[in-house]
C-alpha cells in the first residue's frame, strides 16, 4: 500500500508500459517526478517541488478539465500517456489507470483528418509471404483490412493511410528497413503491443466478438494475415481503456481489384498530399481542397489517394461534377448549408464510445436537421435530374428526421457542457423529470419568497434569506433588529452587523432541495445516458448522413475547382489510349502562365521518349499526363481542353530519389529497385513514367539498362510509357520498336550556337531534340560567369572536333564524317569502333541487345552531348578514361590497328613487338 501520493503515483507508473502518467488528485492531474520534468518541458508547465517523506520530487499539474488539449499535445508528440483517474470509496479515496492515451487511440481530436491506428503482420516472415493490415480510426469508427502481397505493396498502403499510430506483428519488427521508413517517411509512433495479441486464434476471437461471426462471413474475410491483424488492432485499442473500443463500428474488407494501383514512391512524386519536400501546401490535394467540413476534406484525400476504375462510379462523379460545375448558385447555396455541418462520423463514436456530452448530441440534431435543407435546395433546379439528388437522398431520411426530432424534444436548448451539472434535459421529454423540476421550482420559490414573509409575518425589518457551504440556507437579520426574531428561530452565527438564524421549516426545505437536485441530476444524467445510447446505435444512420454530406462537399469542391480554372469533363476511354488537347499541369497552372501541351498515346504509340534540354519542362509534361489521369480516375474534371482518358489499373512512377539517401540506400539502387518493381507489376493497362532512369550510374551502364528496359516495357509489358531521357542515343529506338515514338520539348535557341541564348518555348513538338543546353541552365542557375564562359568554349571545342560525339538516331544518320550526326558505337561482335554509317543499322538496338545478351557491359559508346558533363546530367568520368572525348588521332589509329589485328593468326612473336610498338606510340603521345 502506497505511503504518500508520489509513492502512489510511483506504483500506478510501474503498473502500466506508457511513457507517462497523468494522475488525478483532486482537480488537478499531477505528473511526478521524472514524468512532471518531461511534460513540464514539452508543455511549458511550471514544475514546483513536492516534499513526500523527507524526499522532494518535481511535480507539474493541470486542471481535471483542461486535460484534454494536454493530452493531445503530448500524444502528437507520439508519447502515449496513462491516465489514473480518483474515485471515492468508503474510507476516502482511491485511484486507478482508466485508459491509455496513444496517438492512434485519441477520441478527442479536432484535427480534420483521418488518424488511423495500423497493425501489419507478415505470414511468417518468408519471402514471397502476404502481409495483413487493419487500419482503425477510432475517431469515425472505421475499420479497414486488406492483404498485401509484398513488402512493396504493403508500404503503399501504409503511406496511403499515413497512419498517426504503427503496430508491427512479431515478424514485421525485425524489418528494420520498414520501421524506419515508417517513422521517417510517415513521422509515425511505433509500439509495440504484446505478441499475443497478433496470434491467429486469439485474433479471430476479438474480430468475431467486435463484430459477430455473420459480418466475417459477409465480408468474405477468411485469410489469415488481415484477421491477425486486425485482432491485434482491437486488442491493442481495448486494452487503452475507457470505452475507445466501441467507436469502431465499421469493419470493410478490401481488395485491389478495383482501384489504381499507385504505390508510395508514385503517391509522393507525383506530390499527392504532400510535396517532395514535405508540407501539404502545393500538393495536388491542397489545390483542388475547397471542402467546407472536416468529412469532405477527408473523403477528398480518400478519393485522391485511391482512384476508381470502375467505369459506372466515375461516370456518376463526372456527371454530379459537370451538373454543379455548371449550377454555381445552387452550388454556392449547398456549400453554404454544408458550412453548418458538423462531423456526423466523429460524433458517432463519441456516442457509441460513451464520451459525447450534450453539446455533441444537439450537433448530431442540427446536422441530421441540414438533410431536408439540402434537399430543399436541389429540389427544382437542374441539380435534382443529377446523381446529386441521389447522394443526398442516398441515408434514410425518416430515421434520421426521427432521431433528430427525439433529440430536439428531449435536449435542452442550452445545456452545460458538463453532464453532471443537470439542465441538460429539456421539459416535457420525462413526466418523471418534469414533476422533480416542478417541485425543485416550488421549493426554491418558497425560498426565495421567505424573506418576505418574515418580515411580513414578524415585523422585521433587514432580512435576507441566502445560502452558502458551510451553513446551507439562512435567515440573515441585521443586528439592529436581531432581538426581534420570533422563538422559533435558532442562531447559528454572529456576524459584525447581522445574525444568522434557521428554523426547522427552513432545514426541512433544504433538504428537500438537495434531495430533488440529486434527484434531478441522477435522472438526467440517466435520462441522457439513454438518449445518447440511442445515438450510438444510430451510428450507422449517423456514418450514413455524414457519408452523404461528405460526398456532397467533396463533389462540390471538384465542380469550383473546374469551374474556376476551366477545368473539362474527360471521356472515359478503353484502356490504352489517352489523348490529351491542351492538356495543363493542375498545380503549376495555378502559379505559372502556363503552355499547354497535347499527348497522345494508342496501340500504335504507346511509348514516347521525351527529350529537350533541362528545365525545357519534360518532367512536368509527364506529371501532367500522370495526373490527368488520376484526377479522370478520382472522378474529377481534368486541367485540358478535352481528353480521353483510357482507364488505368495503376500508375508507376520513377523520377528521382533525393529523400531515399537519408534511409541508407545509394540513389542508384534506390532507382534500380524502382525500376524493378515497374518491370514486375506494371501492365498493358498501367501508365509509367520513367524519369531519366540509368543516370545514377555511369553512363554506358546508364544506357544500356535505360534501353534495355525500354525494350522489355514495349515488347513484354506492352504499358503505356513516357521516358524522359538526356540520353538522346535512345531516340534511335523509335526506328527500332515500332510503338516507340519521339517527342521533344522545343527551345528557341537564337542563332543555334551559343548555349546561353536560349529562350524555352515550353512546347511539345514530334521527334528527338539533339542537344541538353546544360550550360544554359548552368547559367541560370547562377553559376559563376568564368566557368560558364569556360564550359562554353570547351562545349564549342568539342562540337567544332566532333570527338566522339553522339547523336540521336534518326536524326539523318550519319556519315562519319558529316556533322552532328555521328554515332559511335563499339560493337562487341566486331569488336571495333563503329559509327553509324559504318555499322549501318547494326549500331541500333541489335548491338545494345547482343551487348546485354553476352553478359557484359553493354558498351553503345558515346559519349553522349558533350553539354551534359556541364549541365549537370551526366555523371562524369567512367573509369574508361573517357571523360575528354577529344581522342588523339595516334591513339585513335593505335585503336584502329588493335582491333583489325587477328590474334589467331598473328604469331606471337610478332604479337608482342606489335604490342611494344603500340605502348611506345601511346606513351609518346602523353
Ligand atoms: N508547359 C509549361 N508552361 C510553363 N512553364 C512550364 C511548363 N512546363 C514546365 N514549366 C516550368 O519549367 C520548369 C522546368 O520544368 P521541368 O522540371 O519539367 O523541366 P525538365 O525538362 O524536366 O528539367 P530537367 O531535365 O533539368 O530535369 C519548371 O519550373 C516548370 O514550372
Amino acid at each position: 500500500m502506497a505511503t504518500g501520493i508520489v509513492e502512489e503515483f510511483l506504483e500506478l507508473k510501474s503498473e502500466t508500459d506508457a511513457d507517462l502518467l497523468a494522475m488525478q488528485c483532486g482537480d488537478f492531474y499531477e505528473f511526478f517526478a521524472e514524468d512532471a520534468e518531461i511534460v513540464g518541458e514539452e508543455l511549458d508547465l511550471t514544475v514546483s517541488q513536492k516534499s513526500s517523506h523527507g524526499s522532494s520530487y518535481p511535480m507539474a499539474g493541470v486542471p481535471i478539465d483542461d486535460l484534454t488539449p494536454y493530452l493531445k499535445a503530448l500524444v502528437e508528440r507520439g508519447r502515449r500517456v496513462a491516465v489514473a483517474d480518483q474515485y471515492e470509496t468508503e474510507d476516502g479515496h482511491a485511484r486507478e489507470i482508466t485508459r491509455v492515451v496513444t496517438p492512434g487511440t485519441l477520441l478527442e481530436t479536432t484535427d480534420a483528418e483521418a488518424q488511423y491506428l495500423a497493425a501489419i503482420v507478415r505470414e511468417e516472415g518468408a519471402d514471397g509471404d502476404p502481409y495483413g493490415l487493419a487500419f482503425a480510426d477510432v475517431t469515425t469508427g472505421r475499420f479497414l483490412l486488406t492483404t498485401a502481397a509484398d513488402a512493396a505493396a504493403a508500404r503503399a498502403e501504409l503511406y496511403r493511410f499515413d497512419p498517426v499510430e504503427v503496430l508491427p506483428g512479431p515478424n514485421v519488427r525485425t524489418d528494420d528497413e520498414l520501421l524506419d521508413g515508417l517513422r521517417e517517411n510517415l513521422q509515425t509512433t511505433v509500439s509495440l503491443p504484446e505478441t499475443a495479441s497478433f496470434e491467429p486464434g486469439r485474433a479471430r476471437r476479438a474480430v468475431r466478438e467486435r463484430f459477430g461471426t455473420e459480418t466475417l462471413d459477409s465480408v468474405g474475410l477468411d485469410s489469415e494475415p488481415p484477421i491477425r491483424a486486425a485482432g491485434a488492432a482491437l486488442a491493442y485499442v481495448e486494452g487503452t481503456g475507457a470505452g475507445v473500443l466501441a467507436s469502431i463500428t465499421r469493419l470493410t474488407v478490401y481488395g485491389s481489384t478495383d482501384r489504381v494501383e499507385l504505390d508510395a514512391t508514385t503517391q509522393r512524386n507525383l506530390e499527392l498530399t504532400e510535396t517532395i519536400r514535405g508540407g501539404e501546401d502545393g500538393s495536388l490535394l491542397a489545390t483542388i481542397d475547397h471542402t467546407v467540413t472536416n468529412a469532405g476534406s477527408r473523403l477528398l484525400r480518400e478519393w485522391l489517394t485511391r482512384p476508381r476504375r470502375d467505369r459506372e462510379v466515375l461516370e456518376r462523379r463526372h456527371d454530379a461534377v459537370e451538373a454543379l460545375a455548371a449550377a454555381p448558385i445552387e452550388r454556392d447555396h449547398l456549400r453554404e448549408i454544408l458550412t453548418d455541418a458538423y462531423d456526423l462520423e466523429r460524433l458517432a463514436a463519441r456516442a457509441t464510445s460513451g464520451s459525447a456530452g450534450a453539446r455533441q448530441l444537439l450537433s448530431v440534431r442540427d446536422t441530421l436537421g441540414l438533410i431536408p435543407h439540402l434537399s430543399e435546395a436541389i429540389a427544382g433546379t437542374p441539380l435534382a435530374d443529377s446523381p446529386v439528388a441521389a447522394v443526398v437522398d442516398a441515408p434514410d431520411r425518416e430515421t434520421a428526421a426521427e432521431l433528430r426530432s427525439e433529440l430536439d424534444e428531449a435536449l435542452a436548448e442550452d445545456p452545460p457542457s458538463s453532464v453532471s451539472s443537470g439542465g441538460i434535459i429539456a421539459r416535457g421529454h420525462d413526466a418523471e423529470l418534469d414533476e422533480l423540476i416542478d417541485r425543485h421550482e416550488e421549493a426554491k420559490r418558497w425560498i426565495d419568497t421567505l424573506a418576505e414573509r418574515e418580515k411580513r409575518d414578524h415585523g422585521l425589518s433587514h432580512v435576507t434569506v441566502d445560502r452558502n457551504k458551510t451553513d446551507g440556507y439562512y435567515v440573515q437579520v441585521g443586528k439592529s433588529v436581531a432581538d426581534q426574531v420570533p422563538e422559533h428561530y435558532r442562531e447559528i452565527k454572529t456576524l459584525k452587523n447581522s445574525k444568522r438564524f434557521v428554523t426547522d421549516e427552513l432545514a426541512e426545505r433544504e433538504r428537500e432541495i438537495l434531495r430533488l437536485e440529486e434527484a434531478r441530476s441522477d435522472l438526467e444524467r440517466e435520462l441522457f445516458g439513454e438518449l445518447r445510447d440511442r445515438v450510438g446505435d444510430a451510428a450507422a444512420l449517423l456514418q450514413d448522413v455524414g457519408r452523404a454530406i461528405a460526398e456532397l462537399d467533396a463533389l462540390c469542391s471538384l465542380a469550383e475547382h473546374a469551374a474556376g480554372n476551366d477545368w473539362t469533363r474527360p471521356s472515359l476511354a478503353e484502356p490504352g489510349e489517352l489523348a490529351i488537347e491542351a492538356g495543363r499541369h493542375p498545380v503549376v497552372e495555378r502559379t505559372t502562365d502556363f503552355v499547354p501541351n497535347d499527348l497522345r498515346l494508342d496501340e500504335d504509340r504507346g511509348f514516347l521518349i521525351v527529350t529537350g534540354p533541362n528545365m525545357s519542362g519534360k518532367s512536368t509534361y509527364m506529371r501532367q499526363a500522370a495526373l490527368i489521369t488520376l484526377l479522370a480516375q478520382v472522378g474529377s474534371f481534368v486541367p485540358a481542353r478535352a481528353a480521353r482518358i483510357g482507364l488505368v489499373d495503376g500508375i508507376y512512377t520513377r523520377v528521382g530519389a533525393l529523400d531515399e539517401l537519408a534511409q541508407g540506400r545509394s540513389t542508384f539502387m534506390v532507382e534500380m529497385q524502382e525500376l524493378s518493381k515497374i518491370l514486375h507489376s506494371a501492365s498493358e493497362e498501367s501508365l509509367v513514367i520513367l524519369d531519366e532512369v540509368g543516370r545514377g550510374t555511369a553512363t554506358y551502364d546508364g544506357i544500356s539498362i535505360a534501353w534495355a528496359a525500354t525494350e522489355y516495357l514495349h515488347n513484354e509489358v506492352r504499358a503505356r510509357t513516357l521516358f524522359a531521357t538526356h540520353y538522346h542515343e535512345l531516340t534511335a529506338l523509335a526506328d527500332h520498336l515500332p510503338r516507340v515514338e519521339n517527342v521533344h520539348v522545343a527551345v528557341d535557341d537564337g542563332d543555334g550556337d551559343d548555349d546561353r541564348g536560349v529562350t524555352f518555348l515550353r512546347t511539345v513538338r514530334e521527334g528527338p531534340t539533339d542537344r541538353s543546353y546544360g550550360v544554359h541552365v548552368a547559367d541560370l542557375a547562377g553559376v559563376p560567369d568564368p566557368v560558364v564562359d569556360r564550359a562554353g568554349t570547351v562545349l564549342d571545342r568539342l562540337r567544332q572536333e566532333k570527338a566522339i560525339e553522339a547523336r540521336g538516331g534518326n536524326a539523318g544518320l550519319a556519315d562519319a564524317s558529316g556533322d552532328e550526326t555521328t554515332q559511335v558505337v563499339f560493337d562487341l561482335s566486331s569488336g571495333s569502333f563503329e559509327s553509324d554509317a559504318a555499322s549501318g543499322s547494326g549500331s541500333g538496338p541489335e548491338t545494345m541487345r547482343e551487348a546485354t545478351e553476352t553478359g557484359g557491359p553493354a558498351e553503345a559508346l558515346t559519349d553522349g552531348d558533350p553539354s551534359r558533363g556541364v549541365g549537370g546530367s551526366d555523371e562524369g568520368a567512367d573509369g574508361s578514361g573517357r571523360t575528354d572525348p577529344a581522342v588523339d588521332p595516334e591513339v585513335e589509329s593505335v585503336l584502329e590497328e588493335l582491333a583489325d589485328v587477328d590474334v589467331e593468326e598473328t604469331p606471337p612473336l610478332e604479337l608482342s613487338g606489335r604490342i611494344q610498338e603500340w605502348q611506345r606510340r601511346l606513351t609518346d603521345g602523353e
